[in-house]
């Protein structure tokens, strides 16, 4: 440090306090990153890497910057990977410092925290979620959205349901006491994905936390804050007080069977089309978007609530007049949550504001049209919400029709709004005006029609005459100002006074102007909360149309929601494979569960629709219980407390556990969770090792289901063994996907059907899927074996079948040669495979042998070797030889 130069002491005494960011350390004009910063920096956003200082190689430092015009855009980069970023700026003005200008960090810029740049999809949430430890096995989870103020909190037992309750916010970054041990952290890091920061403060602001009750969790909640503060720097006043829920109050599905289920994305392309949420998704505003990704990874499991939203459904189903009119006039609200945002962290401006006030003008007429529908909750939704007149009104009074981006050039405000301004403005307005009859006067006064009088910013006005035209000026009058080619630019007394009048007013209005806005701007933060309760009843009113849309488009019911355990769908159909299929060609089908049977054990061939069965059923379940309507043609649900599935390909192999180890996991999970009311779907369980152990498995899980749980479980599966389960377990019934067998060919017929499947049609799959024919022939052949009894020697078989196909062939050549050496001779071209390879010495090796030989050799040429067994083989050199003999 000795050695630095003060300005670089500085820096680095600012860098220690912000070790794990990159430091943006604005000179001048420019952010600069110095020494290891500027090395990392220089490669993440491939910009040159300078040095500092001079002298030898390595005494120099190692420097990159980016102008502070655009440092936006190279923030985003680092965030977008993951990093931190600490803002420094200088806090004097360097003409008048004395020695090393001040320099403070104003705010540090984390994946979790960042509003800036449009990082975020509007559709998309960003969640910052701290964890704090409450008892043995206890943690605390505190989740904010910066964006939209949103802050919500709760505790969960167990390490498992911490992952998969902080896994539903998806977060990009958590905040942790530092006092986690080092495995815990690889653990959240390699699980999770996330930058993790920490956070170990105290303050505690009971403001924002007057509903909690729990002390533990206010410290959760604090811990979140704490860090926003110091982060943030600056006012978060739009962060809504911190709600408590437990995770009980919804469906509990786990991080898995979200992803299997594809309900917000897919599962190998993390793509929205494809999904659930793809198909539901009619919302008309960015906020409704958000809800209605938030409302599928929640659905409810209150009968009441549920009954509610498909009430609402319903009618704006029916009213199709006011649904149009509604999804119109929702068309035109801007993302208030944001906006909002924006206006608490000061990075609003008056194009912000515009939209603001528009999305309030479409307020009334929403009210107006919830309200004709004389929908019971529409009245509700309708109570709840503010119309924020008095804002509308302000910004309406107050604000330009089009501003510019910039909130310090002017241009923002309305005539009409501030006395002052508009005096400054009449004195601009008034000066333009009679500078251009100054123009007019010139010219009449001096003879010369191309005289005028322009501004520019560095010579202000000025009387422009052409050099042709200087002759016919008065003397004395004019002061040269500026020399051109072909022109001169002079002053006249009169015109300096008018033009210090004019610059002076455009100045004042300006400065004003900025502080009118930052007035309305302060007014307008005390609408933050009216505003986000008028959010909420906004995108709540916004997905229920968007449900009713949807419903219209895709047929689909409302379901009827039981409290009995019934599950009956009629015609049920997978809401995301009938859209990207033909249209049409999607074959529905019933499904019937009750106490008195709560278990299916499908079968069927591969690819006949066994898991798009299962996964239709938990989707239309989810739908229900987000109070959409559903697929089918009608459609009785009980409330499922939690879905469970085991379903399609694992996804953990890169976390270092086998498929096997990661099926059996999720079927603890299940089974150690599961209730009577819940939902399990398990695919081919046990199909991951030996067969005897699989269906072992297998069978074991579906009695342990059967007897300690009752579940409504779906269980498919290749065993046909199992399906003599059905004699002794009362509540499981047999179905099968059907397929049936046309000129050599397998059609799906995708209908489910009571009783059990008699063939798999797996080789045809296989066959389908293009595997080298010689393959699929070889596997036939197994198959027949397989078929024809002797199951336990088949190993056995494979191994020994080369030698024997080839000892076989052999024997079929030496009965040939046998029979007539002439005959032999002549059919050296014979090959086993039977084929002649010259087409013309085959037929006139025939015509030499007699009629009973040549139906022996054409049956040998029809032979088709790949296709017969060597037990096959050998029947049928028996029956040549006999044929021969005879
Ligand atoms: N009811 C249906 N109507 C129309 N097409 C369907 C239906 N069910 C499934 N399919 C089509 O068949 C394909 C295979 O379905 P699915 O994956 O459910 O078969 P599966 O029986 O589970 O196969 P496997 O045993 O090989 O896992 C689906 O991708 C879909 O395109």
């Amino acid at each position: 440090m000795s050695k630095q130069t003060p300005m670089m002491e500085q820096y680095l005494r600012i860098k220690a306090q912000y070790e794990d960011a990159f430091l943006f350390f604005r000179l001048g004009d420019f952010y600069e990153l110095f020494l290891e910063d500027a090395i990392k920096a220089a490669k993440e956003l491939e910009i040159t890497l300078t040095s500092r200082g001079k002298g030898a190689e390595e005494d120099r430092i190692p420097m990159c910057g980016v102008p502070y015009h655009s440092a936006e855009q190279y923030i985003v980069q680092l965030i977008k990977k993951g990093y931190k970023v600490a803002i420094c700026e200088q806090t004097e003005d360097p003409q008048q410092a004395k020695g090393v200008v001040k320099r403070e960090v104003v705010q540090v810029i984390t994946p979790g925290t960042v509003m800036e740049g449009n990082i975020i999809e509007e559709k998309d949430n960003n969640y910052l979620v701290s964890i704090t430890p409450l008892a043995e096995d206890r943690f605390g989870i505190a989740a904010v959205d910066m964006t939209t103020g949103e802050f919500k909190v709760t505790a969960i037992d167990g390490l498992e349901g911490l992952y998969h309750e902080v896994a539903v916010y998806k977060p990009k970054e958590l905040v942790i006491p530092s006092t986690f041990s080092e495995d815990m952290q690889q653990h959240l890091q390699k699980n999770l994905g996330v930058t993790l920061s920490f956070e170990d403060g105290q303050a505690v602001d009971n403001t924002l936390f007057h509903k909690i009750e729990e002390e533990a969790l206010v410290k959760t909640c604090a811990r979140l804050l704490n860090y926003l503060k110091k982060t943030t720097k600056r006012s978060l006043d739009h962060l809504q007080p911190a709600i408590y829920y437990m995770a009980n109050e919804y469906m509990g599905v786990d991080v898995h069977s979200k992803r299997n289920l594809e309900l917000v994305e897919t599962l190998r392309e993390k793509k929205k089309q494809g999904s659930l949420l793809w198909v539901l998704d009619e919302t008309e505003t960015a906020m409704g978007g958000r809800h209605l990704k938030q409302w599928i990874e929640r659905p409810l499991v209150s009968k009441d609530l549920i009954e509610k939203r498909l009430s609402l459904v319903e009618t704006l189903l029916d009213r199709f007049f006011e649904r149009e009119s509604l999804r119109e006039q929702l068309n035109g609200v801007y993302d208030l949550e944001r906006l909002s945002g924006k206006v608490a962290f000061g990075n609003v401006n008056g194009r912000d504001m515009i939209q603001l006030k528009r999305s309030l003008q479409q307020v009334p007429q929403i009210f107006e049209t919830a309200a004709k529908l004389g929908n019971g909750y529409a009245d509700e939704l309708i109570g709840q919400g503010e119309n924020c007149e008095g804002l509308r009104e302000l910004l309406e009074t107050s604000l330009q029709e089009e501003p510019p981006l910039s909130i310090t050039e002017g241009n923002i405000i309305k005539d009409g709004y501030n006395q002052e301004l508009d005096k400054y403005r009449d004195a601009m307005r008034n000066g333009k005006t009679w500078i251009a009859g100054l123009e007019q006067q010139e010219r009449a006064e001096t003879g010369i029609k191309s005289l005028k009088i322009g501004f520019n910013k560095v010579f202000g006005y000025y009387i422009e005459v052409t050099k042709a035209n200087i002759p016919h000026l008065p003397e004395g009058r004019y002061e040269r100002k500026q020399t051109l080619s072909n022109a001169e630019r002079y002053i006249t007394e009169e015109l300096k006074e008018k033009e210090t009048l004019i610059l002076e007013a455009e100045e004042k209005s300006v400065k004003l102007e900025y502080e009118l806005f930052m007035e309305i701007r302060e007014k307008v933060k005390a609408y933050i909360r009216p505003l986000q309760k008028l959010a909420s009843v906004i995108s709540t009113l916004d997905v229920l149309q968007s449900f009713a849309e949807v419903a219209e488009k895709n047929h689909y019911v409302k379901p009827k929601v039981v409290y009995n355990g019934e599950v009956k769908i009629t015609d049920g159909r997978h809401p995301v494979v009938e859209k990207m299929i033909d249209e049409g060609d999607y074959v529905s089908n019933d499904i019937h569960l009750d106490h008195e049977q709560e278990m299916l054990l499908i079968t069927g061939p591969n690819m006949a629709g066994k898991s798009t069965y299962m996964r239709q059923l938990a989707l239309i379940s989810i739908m229900a219980q987000v109070g959409s309507f559903v697929p089918a043609s009608a459609a009785t649900l009980p409330v499922f407390d939690q879905i469970f599935t085991r379903i399609g390909a694992a996804d953990d192999l890169a976390q270092g556990q086998s498929t096997f180890m990661v099926e059996m996991l999720e079927t603890k999970h299940a089974v150690s969770r599961a209730t009577k009311n819940s939902l399990i779907l398990l695919d081919e369980i046990g199909r991951g090792t030996s067969t005897y152990d699989g269906m072992a498995l297998a069978q074991a899980i579906i009695e342990y289901i059967h007897h300690e749980i009752g579940a409504k479980t779906l269980f498919s599966t290749h065993y046909h063994e199992l399906t003599s389960l059905a004699n002794d377990l009362p509540r499981l019934k047999n179905v099968h996907v059907s397929a049936i067998e046309e000129d050599g060919k397998v059609v799906f017929l995708h209908k489910v059907i009571d009783g059990a499947a008699d063939r798999s049609y797996g080789i045809y799959v296989a066959e389908l899927a293009e595997l080298p024919p010689k393959l699929i022939s070889r596997a036939k052949t197994i198959l027949h074996d397989f078929e024809n009894g002797d199951k336990h020697s088949i190993v056995k078989e494979v191994d020994e079948s080369h030698q024997a196909f080839e000892e076989v062939s052999a024997a079929v050549e030496e009965t040939v040669i046998d029979t007539s050496t002439q005959q032999a001779h002549d059919m050296e071209q014979l090959t086993l495979f039977g084929t002649i390879d010259k087409e013309n010495e085959e037929e006139s090796s025939k015509k030499k042998l007699s009629s009973k030989e040549k139906t022996i050799v054409d049956e040998i040429q029809k032979l088709n070797l790949l296709h017969i067994t060597p037990i096959q083989a050998i029947q049928v050199l028996d029956e040549l030889q006999r044929k021969l003999r005879k």
